[in-house]
């Protein structure tokens, strides 16, 4: 069997022609068999020769394992008694041992053959010395390495034996999100021709799944799919590679159009319906704002379309072709939040997935985060996302692998973020840093303009959904939908839409009678006239708005004195002031023109 340094030797030979020509003497190195490994000067020749007749200080080293420095030749006993003393050619000579994993495989020789290199040896001891000692180390070092990359290689083809032998697709990536290697039923599940080996994998879009799964949507050779996958950080674990994703099958596959990596058309500036001028101006600043990095806060009602108009921002920027990943900080508890934005690594906490999970951060990494709801943030994470966003870094939980972010953030939020900063809820650091570029969207009843838009927009969206031929919409129940005050804004347009049109007969018409119970109710809270009548005539009395004035006294009982008041004045404020009106008025309420002043002043 090849001794440890016979299988290095041509590293050997390399090495120490560089060293003897920096020490200026003859290096020779000899493995544990007396063999010359390696030599320099008039031991070039001799390599790979048996050294056992040329003295024996080699075997001597080789047996105590400690270094032996003989400077006259002539004056040490041990030279003096060798069989080869007379033919020896050597003045003096420093030999190290090679050890590795607790023996010694080896030595290393310096020799002079002439009376100036012993003399130069001499002066200069102390430094040749350590010198050579560290050649030794450096030479066990390689082989540890070499060792230790054998091992890697060994476990590296179990490992991959493993995946392509598991009933799982499994890609592996490394951190420049190439594919490092893929399993057999990968490429058969995602319809693969070539070895996809070193393309880039974009993850576009992943949604949290249950079992710690996520619905993450991918891009490989000019396709998209759609798959459930788990998804492991395996960095620093082993070190060549990022992440491995693991999935059982294709939920949907789309073929790419050429040139263009995403699909995110659907989602672009001509996808936000409204022709306000509010509207017109957002449109406008989106197509300005998209092109920048900086960061966007989008606030207003729910349902007004904070999200559209994120997704807009994204479809129109320099990063549409890179994931959009959405994240809504008040859907998840906050202890499983933070591992939701930042994943972790195995074992970092008790009761954590063993195999780790990637955090949303780094799935969006290169494109742009949508954290929706961050009003809803604890303070341990505004902290937490106020670093992120000021270092543009972040480590897995459990792991101190900092890891860089090139990320564009779109905050959103219904809350008024400056209240809760001015009551000490929020940080005001955090919202100085999200609130780089304000969108506010009004809510619906402030830009009833669009309203009928929106109806012409949903209305076909829902016939081909309901497979509707023909279909109108009376104007009645346009003005209806127009002066309702949609407390859930467009999402609440979009279901009454949905609702009636599943309501249309045969005609295809839509009547008022197929309003959503909403609208009708608040029509008919609205429309509550009660007719007050006595022989001389009618007062009408709008009890809605009498309702209205009410309810501005919430949880407190109001007086029937207050309720007398709140009445008479919404008569005066119908029928006017003077005191004409005052006198007929009085005497519909069946009291005196004295007593409805007194009444008045009262209060
Ligand atoms: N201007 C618009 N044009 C077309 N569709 C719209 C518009 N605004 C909102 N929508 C639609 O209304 C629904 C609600 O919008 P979106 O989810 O973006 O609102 P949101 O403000 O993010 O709501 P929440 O605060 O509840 O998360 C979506 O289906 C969206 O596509």
């Amino acid at each position: 069997m090849e001794s440890r340094l016979k299988q290095f030797q041509s590293y050997i030979e390399k090495y120490i022609e560089i060293i003897a020509s920096v020490l200026n003497i003859d290096i020779e190195i000899v493995d544990d068999k007396l063999i010359r490994i390696g030599g320099t000067g008039i031991y070039k020749n001799k390599v790979n020769e048996n050294v056992i007749t040329e003295g024996n200080i080699y075997s001597e080293v080789l047996e105590t394992s400690k270094e032996v420095v003989v400077l006259d030749i002539e004056k040490n006993s041990s030279c003096v008694e060798c069989s080869n003393f007379e033919q020896c050619i050597n003045k003096s000579i420093i030999v190290v041992p090679i050890k590795y994993d607790n023996q010694t495989i080896g030595v290393v020789g310096a020799v002079s053959t002439d009376i100036e290199k012993k003399k130069h040896i001499k002066s200069k001891i102390d430094s040749y010395l350590p010198f050579i000692e560290n050649i030794c180390d450096l030479i066990s070092m390689k082989i540890e390495e070499h060792e230790v990359n054998k091992d890697n290689s060994k476990k590296m083809q179990m490992f991959h034996e493993v995946i392509n032998n598991v009933e799982k697709s499994i890609l592996i990536l490394d951190t420049q999100h190439k594919i490092s290697y893929i399993n057999d039923i990968a490429i058969k599940c995602l319809k693969l021709s070539n070895n996809q080996i070193g393309e880039v994998l974009n993850i576009i879009n992943c949604e949290s799944y249950t079992n710690g799964k996520e619905l993450i949507t991918i891009n490989i050779g000019g396709n998209q799919y759609k798959i459930t996958a788990k998804t492991i950080p395996v960095y620093p674990y082993i070190k060549s590679y990022d992440k491995i994703i693991i999935f059982d099958k294709v939920n949907e596959q789309v073929e790419l159009p050429q040139n263009i990596n995403t699909n995110w058309g659907i989602n672009n500036i001509e996808s936000i319906v409204g022709n306000s001028y509010v509207m017109q101006s957002i449109k406008h600043r989106i197509k300005k704002l998209s092109k920048s990095n900086s960061t966007v806060l989008i606030t207003g009602e729910s349902g007004t379309g904070k999200e559209l108009i994120a997704r807009a921002i994204h479809a129109e920027g320099n990063r549409r072709n890179k994931p959009f990943i959405a994240i809504n900080c008040a859907a998840i508890p906050e202890n499983l939040l933070e591992s939701e934005l930042f994943g972790y690594v195995k074992g970092a906490f008790s009761g954590a997935s063993n195999s780790g999970k990637i955090g949303k951060f780094e799935f969006a990494n290169m494109g742009v985060i949508f954290l929706d709801e961050i009003g809803d943030l604890s303070f341990h994470l505004q902290a937490k996302l106020l670093r992120v966003l000021q270092e543009r870094k972040f480590a897995r939980i459990g792991s101190n692998k900092l890891i860089d972010l090139d990320i564009k953030v779109i905050a959103a939020t219904n809350k008024d973020l400056l209240k809760l900063v001015s009551e000490g809820l929020y940080r005001d650091d955090l919202y100085y840093r999200l609130n780089v570029i304000p969108i506010n969207l009004p809510p619906l009843r402030e830009r009833k303009e669009d309203i009928k838009d929106l109806i012409n927009m949903f209305m076909p969206k829902y016939s081909v959904e309901l497979n509707i031929n023909l279909y109108k919409i009376e104007d009645s129940v346009i003005k209806m939908l127009e002066n309702y005050y949609w407390p859930g804004n467009i999402r609440e347009l979009e279901n009454a839409i949905e609702y009636m049109m599943n309501l249309v007969g045969e005609d295809g018409i839509i009547t008022t009678d197929m309003l959503p119970i909403d609208i009708i109710n608040y029509y008919k809270k609205k429309n509550m006239l009660v007719q007050v009548c006595d022989d001389e005539g009618c007062l009408d009395v709008n009890l809605q708005e009498i309702d209205d004035e009410i309810m501005k006294y919430e949880g407190k009982i109001i007086s029937i004195k207050d309720l007398e008041l709140i009445y008479i004045n919404k008569l005066l404020d119908k029928y006017g002031r003077t005191t004409k009106t005052k006198k007929e008025i009085a005497k519909k309420l069946g009291i005196g023109l004295a007593t409805l002043y007194r009444k008045l002043e009262e209060n």
